[in-house]
């Protein structure tokens, strides 16, 4: 079972439990309310508008009750994905380092972008070929990633780029699509996995993305895959 944290102004919820149904693998709806989190194979946290994001992007949910048990799961090696919006939520919650900015150009950016495989060491990834290039939806007003100069390096040196955009579409440090904590069960990414194929059938790098997922167990179990 996946559980799926929804806030008020979530709306990429169901393409997430569909993306997943595609999978074989059934999802709960989780609301912003509760406290605890039950036995899942994994949490995720979906796009959309959450608090429609007044102040910044994430900044209110990450106060939400659920967060706090969303931290605990996370502390006790459990996976934890955040897309878009999520991303955005993990980064202000302190789960993920840096901060997701105004695109560059005050833009919204809307469409599909080529990125690349950065590490197969997270939880999304341990399935896809380092350096294996294919295009994602995007659509964001604030994807522009960033970090101090400190948190890139070590980024970098950790291996912690899970995505890189080839085409920069936002202005993001290091051409930063998304990135893992240093242990691997916690990903964010902008780009949606999920909305690959249009609702037409999940392309294969899709499904194995979002097989990643579920293909392990356990945080141990991710690094000693490689
Ligand atoms: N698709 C999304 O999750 C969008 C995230 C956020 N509302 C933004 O525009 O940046």
């Amino acid at each position: 079972m996946i559980g799926i944290v929804v806030f008020p102004g979530s709306n990429c919820e169901f393409d997430v439990e569909s993306a997943f149904r595609e999978l074989g693998e059934v999802s709960k709806f989780v609301s912003h309310r509760e406290r605890e989190l039950g036995d899942y194979k994994a949490i995720i946290i979906p796009g959309g508008f959450s608090y429609g994001d007044y102040l910044r992007s994430g900044a209110i949910a990450r106060f939400s009750p659920i967060m706090d048990a969303v931290s605990r799961y996370a502390d006790n090696g459990g996976k934890v994905v955040g897309i878009c919006n999520g991303f955005q939520v993990l980064t202000e919650a302190g789960l993920l380092p840096g901060a997701l900015q105004r695109n560059a150009g005050l833009k919204f950016v809307c469409g599909e972008v080529k990125v690349r495989v950065g590490t197969t060491r997270s939880a999304l990834t341990n399935l896809m070929a380092e350096g294996e290039e294919f295009s994602l939806p995007i659509n964001h007003f604030e994807g522009n990633y960033t970090a101090d100069r400190a948190t890139l390096e070590d980024l970098e040196e950790h291996h912690q780029v899970v995505l890189r955009y080839v085409q920069n579409p936002n202005g993001s440090a290091n051409d930063i699509a998304g990135i893992t904590n240093r242990e691997g069960n916690v990903v964010g990414l902008m780009p949606h996995p999920e909305r690959a194929g249009l609702g037409f059938g999940l392309p294969g790098y899709a499904r194995r993305m979002l097989g990643s997922v579920v293909a392990i167990d356990s945080v141990s179990a991710v690094k000693s895959a490689h």
